[in-house]
């Protein structure tokens, strides 16, 4: 497969803040990507340069090899993470204006049929509901029948509901052999429909990779993971204190990293079986582990 987006010792600067710090990336045609990382890790920055929105303070983005022209942007697709959208249009004439942004567009038929907007083509945008506006966007986002789609948090603040349907859509698309570049705080969904997923934290790439490799290349271990609420804090300070034990707190559970069950044998005998589980460790437990920090639900 074929490079087509690449980035080279790519840093960006705001004033005081370094957003992008000296990153390589390169993006294969057809590979669907997910960038993950807390609060302020530089994620819409770096997504921003991609676009071509922004122009990083140093370092180079190709696009199959060449720097950006004027065209690239008649060849991506990208839905902001808020859109302002012209008010008293239907969902088929606001499709039917951003056509005419282009040289070439895909029928407006096949849009709506392709982001099940059918039963809406004839509602003004106000009158969407969020799933059904998530749509409308990500159809917006493929007029011009883009070979990127970058699509930045789509599904923030969404229902599980709509949420689950807005990625089925977006997996029929990612089968039609599109390169899609995500940003999200949805690890499950990101681990389902990612080939690739980057971790970022302070303007820097911690790791990319299959999930499912990373996963297996960061935990040898199994998770013990108990809910707060059945640790005292004499407890908690004795599990801390074992050393061979690598143990992490989230809100609301503490995440015990183990080799071998007398390992652990002390603390289930102190601690009542209700409430733990034992699993394998998952995206969030290795984004935990880069970053120490929880994604934003
Ligand atoms: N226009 C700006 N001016 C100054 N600083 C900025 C600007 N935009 C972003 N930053 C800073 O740059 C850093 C990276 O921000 P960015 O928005 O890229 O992170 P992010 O990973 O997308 O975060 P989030 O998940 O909250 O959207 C942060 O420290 C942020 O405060």
């Amino acid at each position: 497969m074929s490079v087509i987006l690449s980035v080279e010792k790519l840093s960006h600067q705001y004033k005081q803040t370094t957003a992008i710090n000296n990153v390589d990336l390169t993006i294969t045609a057809g590979e669907c990507i997910g960038f993950l990382g807390p609060n302020g890790a530089g994620k819409s920055t770096l997504l921003e340069i991609l676009e071509g929105v922004k122009t990083p303070t140093s370092g180079k983005v190709l696009f199959q090899g060449r720097q950006l022209t004027k065209h690239y942007k008649q060849q991506i697709g990208i839905q902001f993470q808020s859109t302002s959208l012209p008010d008293f249009l239907t969902v088929k004439d606001t499709l039917l204006l951003f056509a005419s942004f282009y040289h070439t567009a895909l029928p407006i038929a096949t849009l709506i049929e392709m982001c099940q907007l059918s039963e809406v083509e004839n509602q003004t945008h106000y009158t969407l509901s969020g799933g059904q506006r998530q749509r409308l966007l990500l159809a917006l986002s493929l007029v011009n029948d883009p070979e990127i789609l970058f699509l930045d948090e789509p599904t923030t603040g969404l229902d599980p509901q709509a949420r689950a349907h807005f990625w089925q859509l977006v997996e029929q698309i990612k089968a039609q052999g599109k390169t899609i570049i995500i940003t999200t705080h949805y690890m499950e969904e990101a681990q389902k429909l990612c080939d690739t997923v980057v971790i970022m934290d302070r303007g820097k790439i911690l790791c990319r990779g299959a999930a499912a490799q990373l996963i297996s290349e960061h935990f040898h271990q199994h998770i013990l993971s108990i809910p707060m609420e059945l640790l005292s804090t004499p407890m908690l300070a004795s599990i801390n204190a074992m050393a061979n034990l690598h143990v992490k707190q989230s809100a609301t559970h503490c995440l015990i990293e183990y080799n071998h069950m007398e390992d652990i044998v002390a603390i289930l005998r102190e601690v009542e079986n209700r409430g733990i589980t034992m699993r394998q460790p998952h995206l969030e437990d290795l984004f935990m582990k880069l970053t120490g920090s929880e994604l934003r639900a």
